[in-house]
């Protein structure tokens, strides 16, 4: 099957990616035209294991090209992908510029008959809206053609974004059009999981709450965690006690310093959006939010509370991107730790494996270290903000010895307690008991 994808940024490409391992020709059309020239070059505007050697492979056996406008591809796909970003407008509505503008262009160039598939996060309605404006622009040329619109959200994870999309739990397929729902089947035809065929609503729905369940369940933890270290509980093992009834389920449910990322945060502001456009307060996302919100300054304000006074002090930050493999720092715990130290004077110093540049470009008057080690050179204490496995394999007896103190605090749960006491450290997480935590 011949099919265009319209965005060029983590969806898009990797979808792209995916459609064309299932041995679909594929065209990705990008509006930003240094990302296209990028791109062409087989090199991608983003961190993502293993997708940047598969794109050069379909580019160079020419199955997948590259595009900066949609009409010079168009009229050679069956199906129209549109995966365009859909972030938040002031009030946490999505804004759908991107998304609305793509439908226009579909309804002005399209000469043949199509399928539309939107991958990108929309709020319920969206795809009538999608619909009612290529058909706007379709009268207004005067051609009669057979375009049906399809939701078809994505649930992949960054950091594992191939793997996710071609080994989904599900894929959802929200359409009223028969012949769309037979051209979807052949679109995912070798991928092996359940199927949700319903409507164009309910999949736009199924998106959002799906995501905002995700991000409750990590705001659910968190708060436990807050009470876990009043009550001498460790919330580890309450997660662990709790997440072995299936009815729960054990994912998601490390606590930590709070959810980021360019979606959850997202996600659940537009969801608690479209709630609010209806008159009705959804009391369990308000929650969600403002536990996150939170999250990170009950942390810094415990690392206070052992220092004492920040001013002056330097800490180590170990982690910057959202969440390890990734180097996206939208709305990731480093950005809010920076600003909290940052106003209590203390000095920082930074590592991370792959997003620096990008925290660059935002504070560059840190120090931006050239390992892990080298950021703890002289450290008042280490604060572990992403997960990276290299962090968790590193000599910390080796660390410590750069140190000004041995204090870590653990904002991922990354680390061994027992291991990290023995080395000499004073050691805290999130929601630990009082014989974890301590020297
Ligand atoms: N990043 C993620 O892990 C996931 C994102 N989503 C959703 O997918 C959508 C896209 O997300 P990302 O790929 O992360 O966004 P992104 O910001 O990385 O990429 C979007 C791309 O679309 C391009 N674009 C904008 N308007 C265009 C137009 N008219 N024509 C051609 N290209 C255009 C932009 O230049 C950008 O490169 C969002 O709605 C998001 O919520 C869904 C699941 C996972
Ligand atoms: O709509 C999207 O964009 C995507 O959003 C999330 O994927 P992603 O944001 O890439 O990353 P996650 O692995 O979900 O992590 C999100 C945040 O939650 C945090 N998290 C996750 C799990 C957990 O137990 N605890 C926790 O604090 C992570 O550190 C990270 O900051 C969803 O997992 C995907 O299914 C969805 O497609």
């Amino acid at each position: 099957m011949k099919i265009t994808v319209v965005g060029g940024g983590y969806v898009g490409i990797t979808t792209s990616v995916a459609l064309a391992s299932s041995g679909h020709t594929v065209h990705i059309v990008e509006i930003n035209k240094a990302k296209v020239n990028q791109l062409n070059k087989g090199k991608l505007p983003f961190y993502e294991d293993g997708v940047e050697e598969k794109l050069r492979w379909f580019l160079t056996s020419g199955q997948l090209s590259i595009h900066h406008q949609l009409e010079d591809c168009i009229n050679e796909s069956d199906a129209v992908f549109i995966a365009v970003g859909t972030p938040s407008l002031a009030d946490g509505s999505a804004d759908l510029t991107a998304v609305d503008a793509v439908a226009e262009q579909i309804g002005s160039y399209t000469e043949r008959d199509l399928v539309v598939v939107t991958k990108s996060t929309v709020p319920v309605g969206s795809g009538e809206k999608i619909n009612q404006l290529i058909r706007q622009k379709l009268s207004e040329r005067g051609v009669d053609l057979m375009v049906d619109t399809v939701s078809n959200p994505e649930f992949l994870r960054e950091g594992k974004a191939l793997y996710d999309a071609l080994h989904p739990d599900r894929i959802v397929i929200g359409t009223s059009s028969d012949r769309a729902r037979h051209i979807m089947k052949a679109v995912y035809h070798d991928l092996h999981c359940p199927v949700i065929y319903t409507t164009i609503e309910n999949a736009e729905m199924i998106k959002y709450a799906s995501n905002a369940f995700l991000a409750m369940k990590i705001s659910y933890v968190n708060e436990l965690a807050r009470l876990c270290e009043r009550t001498n509980t460790n919330v580890q093992h309450v997660a662990e006690g709790i997440g072995l009834d299936k009815r729960i389920g054990s994912l998601f449910l490390n606590a930590g310093i709070g959810y980021g990322g360019s979606c959850f945060p997202k996600d659940v502001k537009a969801l608690e959006a479209i709630a609010r456009q209806q008159g009705l307060t959804m009391h369990l996302l308000e929650a969600t939010m403002r536990i996150n919100e939170t999250q990170t300054e009950w942390f810094v304000n415990k690392l206070q509370a052992v220092l004492h006074n920040l001013g002056g002090k330097k800490i180590a930050l170990l982690g910057l991107s959202f969440k390890p493999d990734t180097d996206d720092i939208r709305e990731a715990a480093s950005l809010k730790i920076i600003h909290l130290l940052t106003q209590r004077n203390a000095s920082i110093s930074v590592y991370d494996p792959q997003a620096m540049e990008n925290v660059k470009n935002l504070h560059p008057q840190l120090y931006y270290a050239s390992s892990s080690y080298d950021a703890l050179k002289n450290a008042d204490a280490a604060l572990l903000v992403t997960e990276w496995e290299e962090f968790k394999h590193m000599d910390w007896e080796k660390a410590k010895m750069n140190m000004k103190q041995p204090i870590v605090m653990d904002g991922r749960n990354a680390l061994s307690p027992s291991v990290m006491k023995k080395l000499g450290f004073y050691y805290d997480g999130v929601g630990l008991n009082d014989t974890q935590k301590g020297g």
